[in-house]
């Protein structure tokens, strides 16, 4: 059979498919997302997921006049698939290629970039109400997991959404039971307890195996069959929970059988109010091994061997294996100390901590606000939590960081993963936030550590200072090789110091090393410098400015948005005190970056070695005109 998939030119063109067209297209999906993550690497498990549940989206529904609103995003492959771009996965993730996310510079059919969870639904309400306004009666769905769903918009989402028996929303809520690990809560608890019911799940899996087995089930037994399926289901829905807040509830439905969720969402399109289809799924369906791992069911995979599920491009132990180590000698030594994680608990590394300890790390669902609020309360009840997310995370618990705990002067630490240009993920997953935002909070300790022994002396440090927010941020993947200091002034680490040393390098974190580089480049045009560590950059000590007083110019390097950065506040403080030397700072641009490796991009934003020496030798002669200058 030619391939149906390339046959396809649009979603349109699904309608025309009969039903062994559409489960040979299921099988080709399938083949293509194993293919592409294999090779490329990313989101297989949620992917695979959601095949039969995106084919049934774009028959019942007419994207893009209808809108497909992804919660996150990093499931929206074969929604791409199936709106034309399946020639383009060959390039998925990689510079100029497809975006791991949807993409509004790729289709008409994208809406939300943004990767951070829980906030489809706002979206949605928003996109409904501009209909209402506007007397259009176009569809607005919403596509949200059960991780998602753990998100406090969410839920400020549904009490909008629901307060309106005319807010044409449809939350299709896709059920796994997982984010990365098994979704926790209470609402979680009660999805599972459908999903998993004895009498629900066997009955449904016998169903499904007949229906997609290949045995021509004629209509009236198929008819039968559903009709004993939803008999089971309307026993086990959630009594009301939904339907008590105004939103009407059509499931559980079985994700993977295309045609009863093509029926529950044409009683969805056709009920003209909020609605919620409650869509049961297995992440990784189609792939066993996939299916099979426990810690994350290829949520989201390096590249790897088809054959048997390994990673192909093993990366060597970093940051994080650093920090999971590090923080069960801490609990062993610190009963006080606990541990949060955001839905997160392997990608952050606290999961030797909860082995260990499984009574003193809280998984709190993705949920950042509540973690550093819920951190500030356990802190006020006399421990220390150390809450674990990815930098671009904490973001969205600024506020939280700044009033709840630091106005409190609450002893939490913030280990933040993932800092700097992270790149594969796109734009909204850049840790490039962190740095700027931190330096606002009145009070709050900020470390970068250079390599794995000072993530170790900070971190330590870090959850001594029980009077106010810690924060120790590093990158992703790979940690060089331990970097000596030749002398500490104050908390400030000496790793070069020339005779006569003309420049003053501040490099923050593992750009330390990009500063060393830099020097050495400029020593072999006969320029002196010293380089400095700070390793706290919030509070600076003095000692950069004592130092910055002794050189022609300061150079800071660092892996953060330029504005409000470690640079900018070198410059202001250097301002303050009155001293002249110029400061050039390299940092990220302050934009949005597309897509692309790590080393790609840095190399791109002119954060190396090289072109940081060229710019200080521009700078001496007084010519130096970059954008970096802070002249
Ligand atoms: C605010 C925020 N925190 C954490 C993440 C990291 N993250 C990406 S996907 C995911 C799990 C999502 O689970 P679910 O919504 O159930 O979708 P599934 O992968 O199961 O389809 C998490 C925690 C994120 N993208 N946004
Ligand atoms: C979609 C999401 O937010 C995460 O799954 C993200 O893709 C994690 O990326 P890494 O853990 O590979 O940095
Ligand atoms: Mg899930």
């Amino acid at each position: 059979m030619a391939s149906v998939l390339r046959s396809l030119s649009g979603p349109t063109d699904l309608r025309r498919l009969g039903d062994a067209e559409l489960t040979e297209l299921a099988t080709e999906i399938r083949q293509l997302l194993l293919e592409s993550v294999a090779a490329n690497g990313g989101h297989l498990g949620p992917n695979l997921g959601v095949v039969e549940l995106t084919i049934a989206l774009h028959r019942v529904f007419e994207s893009p006049r209808d809108r497909i609103v992804w919660d996150t995003g990093h499931q929206s492959y074969v929604h791409k698939m199936l709106t034309g771009r399946a020639d383009g996965f060959a390039t998925l993730r990689q510079e100029g290629g497809l975006s791991g996310y949807p993409s509004r510079g790729e289709s008409d059919h994208d809406w939300v970039e943004n990767s951070h969870a829980s906030t489809s639904l706002s979206y949605a309400d928003g996109l409904a109400r501009a209909y209402q306004l506007q007397g259009r009666d176009d569809h607005v769905v919403a596509v949200i997991g059960d991780g998602a769903l753990t998100g406090g918009m969410a839920w400020e989402a549904i009490n909008n959404i629901a307060a309106d028996p005319q807010r044409r929303v449809v939350i299709v809520v896709n059920d796994n039971g997982r984010s990365y690990t098994p979704t926790v809560g209470g609402l979680a608890n009660k999805l599972t307890e459908i999903r998993t019911n004895p009498r629900y799940e066997p009955t449904l899996r016998a169903i499904r195996e007949r229906l997609t087995s290949g045995h021509r089930v004629g209509e009236v037994a198929y008819e039968a069959l559903h009709a004993m399926k939803k008999g089971i289901k309307d026993a086990l829905a959630p009594q009301g929970m939904f339907e008590d807040l105004g939103i009407k509830y059509i499931g559980p439905v079985d994700g993977h059988d295309r045609r009863a969720m093509e029926q529950a969402l044409l009683a969805a399109k056709r009920f003209g109010g909020p609605v919620l289809v409650h869509a049961i799924t297995t992440k990784g369906q189609g792939y066993d091994i996939a299916v099979a791992n426990e810690n994350d069911q290829m949520h989201q995979s390096h590249p790897f061997d088809l054959a048997t599920g390994e990673v192909t491009d093993v990366a060597p132990a970093g940051w994080t294996s650093v920090f999971r180590d590090e923080i069960v000698r801490i609990a062993d030594e610190r009963p006080d100390v606990v541990g949060i994680t955001a839905a997160m608990l392997y990608p952050v590394g606290l999961d030797a901590f909860a082995d260990k300890f499984p009574d003193r790390v809280f998984d709190v669902g993705i949920a950042e606000q509540h973690a550093a609020t819920c951190a500030a309360g356990l802190a006020m009840g006399g421990l220390h939590p150390v809450v674990a997310v990815y930098a671009t995370f904490l973001n969205r618990a600024f506020d939280q960081v700044l009033l709840d705990v630091a106005l409190h002067r609450c002893g939490v630490t913030f280990v933040l993963d993932r800092a700097g240009v992270t790149g594969d993920d796109g734009a909204s997953h850049n840790g490039m936030w962190d740095l700027s935002l931190l330096q606002l909070v009145p009070g709050l300790h900020l470390a970068a550590p250079r390599d794995g022994a000072q993530l170790r002396e900070l971190l330590r440090e870090a959850v001594d200072i029980e009077d106010a927010p810690s924060v120790v941020r590093f990158a992703k993947g790979a940690v060089g090789p331990d970097i000596d200091a030749i002398e500490r002034l104050g908390t400030v680490d000496v790793l070069r110091r020339d005779e006569s040393a003309e420049v003053l390098f501040v490099g923050v974190g593992p750009f330390a090393q990009v500063a060393l580089d830099a020097a050495a480049d400029l020593a072999a045009a006969g320029i002196a410098s010293t380089v400095v560590d700070p390793r706290w950059v919030k509070p600076l000590d003095p000692a950069i400015t004592d130092l910055a007083r002794r050189h022609r110019l300061v150079v800071t390097v660092e892996d953060n948005g330029r504005q409000g950065g470690v640079g900018a506040t070198v410059a202001q403080t250097l301002h303050d005190a009155d001293v002249s030397a110029p400061v050039r700072i390299h940092a990220i641009a302050q934009e949005f970056l597309d897509h692309a490796k790590r080393g790609v991009i840095l190399e791109r934003l002119g954060l190396t070695a090289d072109t940081i020496a060229a710019d200080a030798r521009a700078a001496l002669s007084g010519v130096g005109t970059g954008n970096n200058s802070q002249e």
